[in-house]
């Protein structure tokens, strides 16, 4: 199966402004990019970027500076997978529950309302990003008369956003995304018992 992996290649991730510099953005999400291509590498299902600019990639890019959903929805050919570039926690093993998860349409919601996977082999759902995207898909799947599932995974409902994400990725991540941050001089660090991050002076 083919697993589409949407990337903005232009100013990505403008909700970790406030922690990374611009430059900081390009490079941190590459190489979640690369985490998530090589977990996908290590399935069954090969990986396709489909990326706003053209880029370097190990893996196969396709360039559609369309916004997410037309561009998803113009190559969402069954069965297809979609998989978040941001997903830095994910395994081989959790994507391997979600591309072998039975369903016509099967969902791995993020926190927060989102879609962070899916797998689609109903010929006529299409998708619609942003905003509480998980219920969209689910009424989606319903108006074209199958029913949406779907998988209980930790590992990829984080995507990585905000800043207090980037403390999912200190405690349990484990490719080149978490080194890139602790070589960037993040740690943990809990202030008032919550568990936050901070970054050293270098
Ligand atoms: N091809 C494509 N991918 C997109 C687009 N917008 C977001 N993505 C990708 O879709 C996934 C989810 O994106 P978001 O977290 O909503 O947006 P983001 O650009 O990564 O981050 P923010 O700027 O903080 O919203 C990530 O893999 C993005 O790289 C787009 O317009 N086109
Ligand atoms: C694209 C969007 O991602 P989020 O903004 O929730 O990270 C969604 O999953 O609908």
């Amino acid at each position: 199966m083919d697993a589409l992996v949407p990337f903005a290649a232009r100013e990505p991730k403008t909700r970790l402004a406030t922690v990374l510099e611009p430059d900081e953005r390009v490079e941190f999400a590459r190489t979640m990019l690369r985490d998530v291509c090589s977990a996908i590498d290590a399935t069954d299902a090969s990986p396709t970027v489909l990326s706003t600019d053209p880029i370097d990639s190990e893996w196969p890019v396709v360039v559609d500076d369309r916004p997410l959903t037309a561009a998803v929805n113009d190559r969402l050919d069954p069965p297809v997978a979609v998989v978040m570039a941001d997903l830095a926690l994910a395994t081989p093993d959790a994507l391997s529950r979600l591309f072998g998860a039975e369903g016509e349409v099967v969902i791995a919601p993020g926190l927060g309302g989102g879609t962070n996977a899916l797998v689609v082999r109903e010929p006529d759902f299409h998708t619609d990003y942003h905003g509480a995207s998980v219920a969209d898909h689910r009424r989606i799947a319903s108006e074209v008369g199958v029913e949406a599932t779907a998988v209980d995974s930790f590992r990829l409902a984080v995507d990585i956003d905000e800043p207090e994400d980037l403390a999912e990725l200190l405690l349990h991540g484990s490719g080149e995304s978490v080194e890139w941050l602790r070589s960037a001089g993040f740690e943990l660090s809990t202030p008032d018992g919550r568990v936050t991050v901070r970054r050293q002076a270098r």
